[in-house]
């Protein structure tokens, strides 16, 4: 699991390292990581090869300039960028002088060349400071090397992203890698603008500080195989867990066949449908146990219900009778909009496990009044005030809980934004919650296992939402 640090949180982990070791130390380890991604990123003879160094005002253009020190002995050709000379850092220039490094001003004839020609470019503008958007002349710097074919390297973020909140507003440096120091900050999870992300730790440790806690998460492969034990001997269909879908209609069958899909391939005890596609779910998934509907459908671990369910009065029944049951609900597509309709329904659900999976038009419908630009705290408000937790949908989907424990998904790829692809991901985390895990797990692992499998599906060429269902299991151990 990557745990990820607020802004603050990161500077009191600094201070303990900044108080033991000195800035200068730490300076060193930073640069020392940011030219080892410079030279792993820059396959064969080191010599020559051109490198232009992107320095902002503070420490952050401090570490770049002593990483293009380091990388001037290794016989690289570095050209050190300032936006503003007088405030550069002065200790790193004077190294990288030292160094015979090679120093322009940014509105210097000729920059714009030397980055368009660049192998790698350094992007040591603005760090943990930054407040986008980037002022003149980051902008059109970021600008320029972004149109460069040159490897695109990071120090600590790519400038022109929130630290906070991974928001961008104007140009933010498209980053292949970003190295960042000590912890990984909350904005680098959410943004997709860093490209590979690595930590390191430069002598920092979280745990060093006292009263600083983890901002949000991200699962990694580890994290599923802890959460999701395969079956024991001694399991059967009922401790398996058992999982309830209500979705589909005269209109949407297929939603039916996909949401349960989703459910099947996540391998629970029993998936159990419910609704007027009993035939079209059968003719598909022959191991689903099929009712008229949801009343008649027997025991259930947990319900979900929504997928092409349609809103009228049909559906609108079926939402409260589901809602109205002591198992855990994922509330989906439609019966979202038929929330927004009854906010009622939702608050007479206190106490009881539900989970809400919105698109962003779905989010805005059911909190009008909540501000979608930050997704992060938009989840998190929308979490606390419904007391249900939020999987927001989006390129890095985020999970809320309402004691506001957060997950950013980082599996997946564009691939996933087709018709159907949403339906699958509720059956998946229906049977996760019908398994046993606590909703913020079942939504976020959920999530992991959808975007792996999106990622799997592109691997092997296969387009449509019904080829993760292929790819939603895990290897045998
Ligand atoms: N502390 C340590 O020991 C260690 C720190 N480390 C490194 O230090 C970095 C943090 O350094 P930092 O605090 O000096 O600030 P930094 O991020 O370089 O920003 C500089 C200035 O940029 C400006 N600026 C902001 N937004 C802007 C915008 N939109 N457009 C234009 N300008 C903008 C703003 O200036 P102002 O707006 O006040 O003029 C701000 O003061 C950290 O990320 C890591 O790399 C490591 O070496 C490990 C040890
Ligand atoms: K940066």
């Amino acid at each position: 699991m990557i745990h990820a640090y607020t802004a603050e949180s990161i500077r009191s982990i600094e201070q303990v390292s900044l108080d033991r070791d000195g800035q200068a130390t730490l300076m060193r380890r930073a640069a020392a990581a940011v030219a080892e991604q410079v030279l792993v990123a820059l396959p064969g003879p080191l010599p020559g090869r051109r490198v232009v160094v992107l320095v902002g005002p503070g420490n952050n253009g401090g570490d770049a300039l002593l990483a293009g020190a380091l990388l001037r002995r290794r016989g690289l050709a570095v050209t050190a960028v300032l936006t503003a000379p007088d405030r550069t850092h002065a200790v790193a220039l004077a190294e990288f002088r030292r160094r015979a490094g090679r120093v322009l001003a940014a509105d210097s004839r000729g920059v714009a060349g030397l980055i368009s020609g660049a192998d790698a470019i350094v992007d040591g503008l603005v760090g943990l400071s930054a407040r986008p958007p980037l002022r003149s002349p980051m902008d059109a710097l970021v600008t320029a090397a972004n149109e460069s074919a040159a490897v695109r390297v990071a120090v600590d973020l790519p400038s022109g992203v929130d630290p906070a909140t991974g928001t961008v507003d104007g140009p933010v440096f498209a980053a292949d890698v970003t190295v960042t120091f000590g912890a990984v900050k909350t904005g680098l999870l959410v943004t997709d603008a860093a490209g590979q992300l690595i930590c390191d730790p430069i002598g920092m440790d979280p745990a060093d500080a006292p009263g600083v806690g983890v901002d949000a998460v991200a699962l990694t492969e580890g994290d599923l195989d802890r959460w999701l034990p395969g079956p024991g001997t001694t399991d059967d269909k009922y401790s398996g867990g058992l999982v309830g879908i209500v979705a589909g209609s005269p209109g949407y069958p297929g939603a039916a066949v996909l949401c349960t899909g989703g459910a099947v391939r996540t391998r629970p005890g029993m998936v159990r449908y419910a609704g007027a596609q009993g035939g079209a779910v059968l003719a598909r998934w022959p191991e689903v146990v099929a009712s008229e509907t949801p009343d008649g459908a027997g025991r259930v671990q947990a319900w979900v219900v929504g997928p092409g369910l349609g809103t009228d009065d049909r559906a609108m029944e079926l939402l409260r009778f589901v809602l109205g049951e002591d198992v855990p609900v994922l509330v989906d597509a439609d019966a979202l909009t038929l929330l927004a309709q009854h906010p009622d329904l939702l608050a007479g659900r206190a106490g009881r496990p539900t989970v809400l999976t919105p698109h962003e038009r779905e989010f805005a419908r059911i909190f009008p009044e909540i501000d979608l630009a930050d997704r992060l705290r938009a989840a998190r408000s929308a979490a606390a005030t419904s007391g249900a937790t939020v999987l927001l949908k989006g390129h890095r989907t985020v999970v809320a809980a309402p004691d506001g424990t957060t997950a950013v998904n980082r599996s997946g790829s564009s691939w996933l934004a087709s018709a159907g692809s949403g339906d699958v991901l509720s059956g998946v985390i229906g049977s996760l919650l019908a398994t046993g895990l606590e909703p913020w797990q079942a939504a976020a692992a959920g999530a992991f296992l959808h975007g792996r499998a999106g990622e799997r599906a592109q691997a092997a060429g296969l387009a449509g939402a019904s080829a993760l269902w292929d790819f939603l299991g895990r290897p045998a151990a």
